[in-house]
């Protein structure tokens, strides 16, 4: 089930290294957001406090608040292992486990929950979660093949299905596309428009094209130099972030006049 995300006032820290400052943005169950802005704004920092993922580094942590449908992120006792399954996410390099066949990549994520599933429950959610990720047609006769033999394009898409096997209710992708060709490319944005009548997106892309494909809502962040944290500077439609920006930075910085 999609549901809304509402961060409020969110700093990011990796030690005393303020990344990312006073974020707050609302994003609407199935819609997709993008976020855009020169390198080392803090995009995938802030993007990663989303499901917690950046409590892997030592040190980072994060003060302010993140809701999903009214539900603290960060209150006392939530499990940052729940909270990944309820919030997928995809990474910029596809990374199946390289050992495993497609169908149990597509199964990780539901095995490390510790998920008791009968033997045809799991073939259903294969083929299912496949299916969801435009790959079964290309894949079905081999599930039981390394997930590695796939091409790069494939691989991100198997990604996706191993993401969507858990049923989350928020995809993060943190620039899906880039380590892929225009045609696979073109494949990945066509499935984020498919999946996102069942779950609200969140993608980092370098790619203004691909913001202006893919994306309902826009978030450009931007940074004053090297040192200084990251700010989310404007937020509004796809449309008025490209055509009519209200601040002159998004402007520069969409029209390529910087970053
Ligand atoms: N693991 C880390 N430890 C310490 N600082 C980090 C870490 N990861 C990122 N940073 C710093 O946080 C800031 C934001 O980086 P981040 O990678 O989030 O930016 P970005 O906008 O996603 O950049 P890019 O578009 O190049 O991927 C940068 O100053 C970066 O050096």
């Amino acid at each position: 089930m999609s549901k809304s995300i509402e961060v409020n006032d969110l700093n990011v820290y990796y030690d005393k290294f303020l990344a990312v400052e006073g974020v707050s943005i609302n994003i609407e169950p199935r819609s997709v957001t993008a976020f855009i802005g020169p390198s080392g704004c803090g995009k995938s920092t802030f993007l990663r406090t989303l499901n917690r993922m950046h409590e892997v580094i030592p040190g980072a942590h994060v003060k302010g608040e993140v809701l999903i449908d009214g539900n603290d992120l960060y209150g006392p006792g939530v499990d940052p292992v729940l909270v990944r399954r309820q919030v997928g996410m995809v990474f910029q390099r596809p990374n199946p486990f390289p050992t495993m066949s497609i169908r149990e990549n597509v199964l990780a994520g539901v095995r490390l929950n510790n998920t008791r599933i009968s033997r045809n429950d799991a073939d259903d959610l294969v083929e299912s979660s496949l299916r969801g990720a435009n790959l079964w047609e290309e894949v079905k006769d081999r599930l039981n093949l390394p997930g590695s033999g796939l091409s790069g394009g494939q691989q991100q898409r198997l990604c996706i299905a191993r993401a969507i096997a858990v049923k989350p209710d928020v995809l993060l992708m943190d620039e899906p596309c880039s380590a892929l060709d225009p045609i696979s490319t073109l494949a990945i944005e066509d499935l984020i428009e498919e999946l996102k009548k069942e779950y609200t997106i969140v993608i980092v892309t370098h790619n203004m094209q691909q913001a202006t494909r893919v994306s309902d809502k826009t978030a450009f962040f931007n940074i004053a130099g090297t040192g200084k944290p990251g700010h989310l500077i404007e937020y509004d439609d796809t449309q008025t972030i490209f055509s009519t920006p209200k601040v002159k930075a998004t402007e520069d910085y969409v029209s390529g006049r910087f970053g």
